[in-house]
């Protein structure tokens, strides 16, 4: 079995980036002005890097921090996504820079907003992403808080992360990476597609190297030899199979590919995705809930649900909530508080 780490389709995208700025400091926060790499897309002008006060960190990914920060002139908060790498070394900013410039192309409600960004030659050099701010965090920390929810809170977010991947596969960009902590939610208990770090655009046609989280890759990713993944698969079906994984995920309360109290190695990670016939779905779930996840969980991809075909399923579709998602929104009690309070 040949597990691929390499992105087939893609290529690695110019980005018009301003030359870097001269070296003369290595404060974050006060070398000299970095340049906008991408004008704002929204009414929130951030042309200074040194505009933003940081007031905590939100979290780390691979490869960088997500820090709060105050944006003084407006008085607003952001989130600010500093990446860092070798200014030297392109292979290790190509992926950074690509993720920059799909950043600029996307503008959806259902897609985290990125306001600006920035280069800066700090620490060898960063991509800083100032990033509107989900103030309750992401996916898996509420998963984390509260373990399971609801089939209608997991219908509401298979729904937006169904829009949004619409949105996305409709300007060509494969997320690549849909995982729970990849999933933010708002003040408003919205949740958004957030992190592009191993999105592609398809049919840009360049080898890259890059890699997703391997839990929730689909078996064509896994293991293209088997599954006709390496000359086919365009990458639209793997980001429903991750939707399928983490769908899963939020009515089992573990990741669900592994049996409980499995040792979660690779080998068994690896068996769960490509072989395991047998879907862990709980007595109680609803027939639509089975149906919807077996559409995500379909291991060959051609015959996998389509974004458009889960949009009509019924687990997303005309589902009679007990509260509808307007009034479950409209006075800040959001879909996951929703949830937590049903
Ligand atoms: N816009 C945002 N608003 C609020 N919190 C955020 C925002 N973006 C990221 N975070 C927080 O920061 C954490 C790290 O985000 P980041 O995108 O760097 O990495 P990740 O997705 O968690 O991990 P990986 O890099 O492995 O994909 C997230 O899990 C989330 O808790």
């Amino acid at each position: 079995m040949t597990l691929v780490r390499k992105r087939r389709h893609q290529q690695a995208l110019r980005l018009s980036l301003p030359p870097p700025p001269p070296p003369s400091s290595t404060d974050d926060f006060h070398s000299p002005p970095p340049q906008p790499v991408t004008p704002p897309t929204s009414p929130d002008i951030i042309e200074n890097l040194s505009d933003l006060s940081k007031l905590a960190v939100l979290g780390h990914g691979n490869g960088g921090t997500v820090y709060k920060v105050h944006h003084q002139r407006s008085s607003s908060i952001y989130a600010l996504k500093v990446l860092r790498f070798n200014n030297q070394n392109n292979n290790a900013a190509a992926p950074m820079m690509r993720e920059a410039e799909i950043l600029k192309r996307v503008d959806s409600q259902f897609i985290v907003k990125c306001h600006a960004v920035f280069h800066t030659i700090s620490g060898g050099g960063e991509l800083c992403f100032v990033m509107e701010h989900m103030e309750g965090g992401s996916l898996y920390e509420a998963l984390r808080a509260h373990e399971r929810l609801s089939e209608d809170v997991i219908s509401r977010v298979a729904q937006c992360v169904l829009k949004g991947l619409q949105y996305l596969h409709g300007t060509k960009i494969v997320h690549g990476d849909i995982k729970p902590s990849n999933l933010l939610i708002n003040a408003k208990g919205e949740i958004k597609i957030a992190d592009f770090g191993v999105s592609w655009i398809v049919g840009s046609g360049n080898v890259e190297c890059c890699m997703g989280t391997c839990a929730y890759m689909s078996p064509e990713r896994v293991d293209p030899e088997r599954w006709d993944g390496d000359d086919n698969a365009d990458g639209f079906a793997g980001d429903v199979w991750s939707v399928g994984v983490v769908v899963l995920e939020c009515l089992v309360g573990h990741y669900p590919l592994i049996r409980m109290g499995e040792k979660p190695d690779w080998a068994a990670l690896i068996w769960g995705i490509c072989f395991g016939e047998r879907l862990e779905i709980p007595e109680s779930a609803s027939p639509e809930f089975r149906s919807f996840v077996r559409r995500c969980l379909e291991k060959d991809w051609r015959k996998r649900g389509s974004v458009e075909e889960l949009l009509q399923h019924p687990f997303v579709n005309n589902r009679s909530f007990t509260t509808s998602f307007a009034s479950a929104t409209s006075n800040n009690h959001g879909l996951l508080d929703f949830a937590f309070h049903a």
